[in-house]
């Protein structure tokens, strides 16, 4: 078998987590006897410095030709006073247009390990939380008419948001299918109460429900109350399905709840088995160089890459065991337990015994990685 990915590792700490996913790659293409090709190639602020372009023609050309794309992330201090339509973000945005991605799955599940690195309080976290937000991606308000204007004497600036019939049923349709597949219950989020967009949005997902999938339990939730559920009873939720800026904003929340937003990975969709997958985070360009990003998020979108593009879910499913026997060895900051400030009697003691109770070492990103992928060859060898 034939394996050809474009890898987009873009700017920041894209580098560092996108070298660790390939290190896990690798091992199940060798493992696997598939021949694996990377064409590597600039997006976002390295291509604007390379090229003057965030996204040049040769990248769109690679995806096109590719089975997969693995991108890292885009974005830094350096570009942020360009204009929109030259940024770094505007790179992804067009990527994920360009190949007609339109369904980006973000799948939130806490980890058993990491119960006690969520924010939420734990009885809260053990109700338990496996939720999929199903983010429509090439429409909506960032894909809108925008611009800026002078009116009376100021400056004046639009984003339009608009929706038509067809992109809501097909997000609607993925994150039906999604729902069969799981627990069999959609909550479409939306604005509903105040935007024309939102009620076609409503409508035309309870249209698609009721038609098409009778037996999938559709609910609906006001944006402004699903963020707030999403903290105080995030249990109830199986698949949200709501737009591209209500699912940017709401994927941020739900990734904190598994305890870091260096965990949630993400595919891109378009109804064929090609697929664009990716951490759901930014550059973190507060940390990148540093040997500390998380590539947790990066190797497990790799795992989505095997289920959705190449129908090998057992070797997912080896990559998620392994990404969580990781959890109770080694870590990277972010996911390290908090320093808990010693009683000075107690210090010493407390140290010891936290120490050794969790038996949890701090890793850099390249020994995270390292460990991930020899669980994986361990477990494809056996
Ligand atoms: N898909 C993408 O490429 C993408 C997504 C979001 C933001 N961005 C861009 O990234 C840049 C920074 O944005 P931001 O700071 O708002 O969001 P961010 O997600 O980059 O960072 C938010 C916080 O989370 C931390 N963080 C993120 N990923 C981490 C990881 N893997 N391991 C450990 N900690 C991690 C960061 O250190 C930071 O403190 C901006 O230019 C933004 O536009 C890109
Ligand atoms: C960088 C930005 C364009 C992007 C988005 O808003 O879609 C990011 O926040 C994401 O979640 O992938
Ligand atoms: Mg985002």
């Amino acid at each position: 078998m034939d394996m050809k990915i474009t890898v987009l590792k873009g700017d920041g700490i894209g580098p560092e987590i996108v070298d660790e996913a390939i290190k896990v790659l690798k091992v199940v293409c060798e493992c696997e006897n598939i021949n694996l090709t990377l064409d590597e190639q600039p997006i976002g602020g390295v291509a604007i410095d390379k090229t003057g372009d965030p996204l040049p023609q040769e990248t769109i050309d690679s995806c096109k030709s590719s089975d997969a794309v693995l991108l890292g992330a885009v974005g830094g201090p350096k570009w942020d006073a360009l204009p929109t339509d030259k940024r770094p973000e505007k790179g992804l945005l067009r990527i994920r247009s360009e190949l007609g991605l339109f369904a980006n799955l973000r799948p939130a599940r806490i980890f058993p390990e990491l119960c006690s690195n969520s924010p939420l309080k734990d009885s809260i976290v053990q109700s338990g939380v496996d939720l999929l937000v199903v983010r429509e991606l090439t429409g909506g308000i960032y894909f809108g008419k925008k611009g800026s204007e002078q009116i009376n004497g100021e400056q004046s600036s639009y984003d339009e948001m608009r929706y038509s019939e067809h992109e809501i049923e097909r997000i609607a349709r993925a994150a039906f299918d999604a729902a069969a597949k799981r627990h069999r219950k959609v909550t479409c989020v939306d604005k509903a109460n105040v935007l024309e967009t939102s009620q076609l949005f409503r409508s035309v997902v309870a249209r698609i429900g009721a038609k098409e999938y009778p037996d999938i339990e559709l609910s609906n939730l006001y944006v402004d109350n699903a963020s707030m559920q999403l903290v105080n009873n995030p249990g109830q939720f199986d698949v949200i399905v709501t737009g591209n800026l209500f699912g940017d904003i709401l994927s941020d929340e739900a990734a904190m709840l598994t305890g870091s937003i260096g965990m949630l990975p993400s595919a891109s969709l378009g109804g064929s088995g090609f697929g664009l997958y990716e951490p759901i985070h930014g550059s973190a360009p507060d940390i990148a160089g540093k040997g500390i990003a998380n590539p947790l998020a990066t190797i497990l979108s790799v795992a989505m890459m095997l289920k959705h593009t190449f129908q090998m879910t057992m070797h997912a499913k080896v990559i998620e065991a392994a990404v969580e026997e990781s959890l109770s060895v080694l870590r990277t900051p972010d996911l390290m337990p908090a320093e808990e400030e010693p009683a000075h009697s107690l210090g010493g003691y407390i140290t010891e015994v936290f120490g050794t109770r969790t038996g949890l070492e701090t890793a850099t990103t390249g020994e995270l990685g390292d460990f991930v992928a020899n669980e994986v060859r361990r477990a494809l060898e056996k």
